[in-house]
């Protein structure tokens, strides 16, 4: 079996509190994995350990079959991410961004109207990042995870910030990216009626620890619904642990 992601026994603690507890993950290569868990998880914290953009303590990171080591990785241009509300040079316009975003990935800028395209900000490439509204900032920060070709994507909460249409949009897109491109994703969201029409594998994480893992699948063939999982698997934990 080939990984995509896979992290061995991660460890992350901040000011002497376990964030991150011996996790154990592996996403399969051409799977959609959706990362579920209650706020304050450790969803954010293990997506940004996969960029080093989080320290661990412990364990280890590989991302398309390559270790993920302090100092350069060559992989990481191969990954698109959105991690939290994105960043952009805010006076620069939405093209320039991707074209200067491409410039730093050493990726080719032709697709830079095709990426705009896609997440409907055709119209709106000339107007300042700055000057776009929450949801179509998210669509920027979108093309700009996927206009560089990538073979994963990492999006933390993607859907944040996006109006019903824009969601059903960014679903299709997602599908299609994964099916007709193989792009492999990783993906974490509240919205579980949303995960569970794009992942065909669920992970669930809660303070700090993998609780379990299931196919849409599965759970569906066994007549369970993703949110009743969610909570019995997450009422159990709390209840054994409280
Ligand atoms: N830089 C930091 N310094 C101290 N504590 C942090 C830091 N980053 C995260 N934490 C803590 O780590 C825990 C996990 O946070 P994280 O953001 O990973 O959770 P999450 O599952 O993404 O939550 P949410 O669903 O609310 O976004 C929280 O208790 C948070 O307060």
């Amino acid at each position: 079996m080939s990984w995509a992601i896979e992290t061995c026994g991660l460890t992350k603690r901040f000011e002497g509190v376990t964030v991150l507890d011996d996790v154990t993950l592996r996403v399969r290569k051409g799977d959609v994995y959706g990362f579920l868990g209650p706020n304050g998880a450790g969803k954010t914290t293990l997506m940004r350990s996969l960029f080093r953009l989080v320290t661990p303590d412990a364990g280890t990171v590989s991302l398309l079959e390559q270790p993920v080591r302090k100092g350069s990785n060559p992989v990481f241009a191969r990954v698109g991410s959105m991690l939290g509300s994105p960043a952009f040079f805010e006076g620069l316009s939405a093209r320039e961004n991707l074209t200067l975003h491409c410039a730093y990935m050493g990726a080719d800028a032709g697709r830079v109207d095709e990426a705009l395209a896609l997440f409907g900000l055709s119209g709106a490439e000339d107007k300042a990042a700055g000057k776009l509204s929450l949801g179509m900032r998210q669509r920027l920060g979108l093309a700009r995870a996927i206009v560089t070709d990538p073979e994963l994507l990492v999006l933390d909460e993607p859907m944040n910030g996006l109006d019903p249409e824009g969601i059903i949009e960014v679903r299709n897109i997602l599908r299609a990216v994964n099916e007709e491109l193989g792009v492999t994703i990783f993906v974490s969201s509240h919205l579980l009626d949303e995960l569970s029409k794009i992942a065909c594998t669920v992970g669930l994480i809660d303070r700090g620890r993998m609780l379990d893992e299931a196919t849409v699948g599965d759970l569906h063939d066994s007549d369970c619904t993703l949110e009743s999982w969610y909570l019995e698997k997450t009422g159990a934990r709390h209840g054994k642990a409280d």
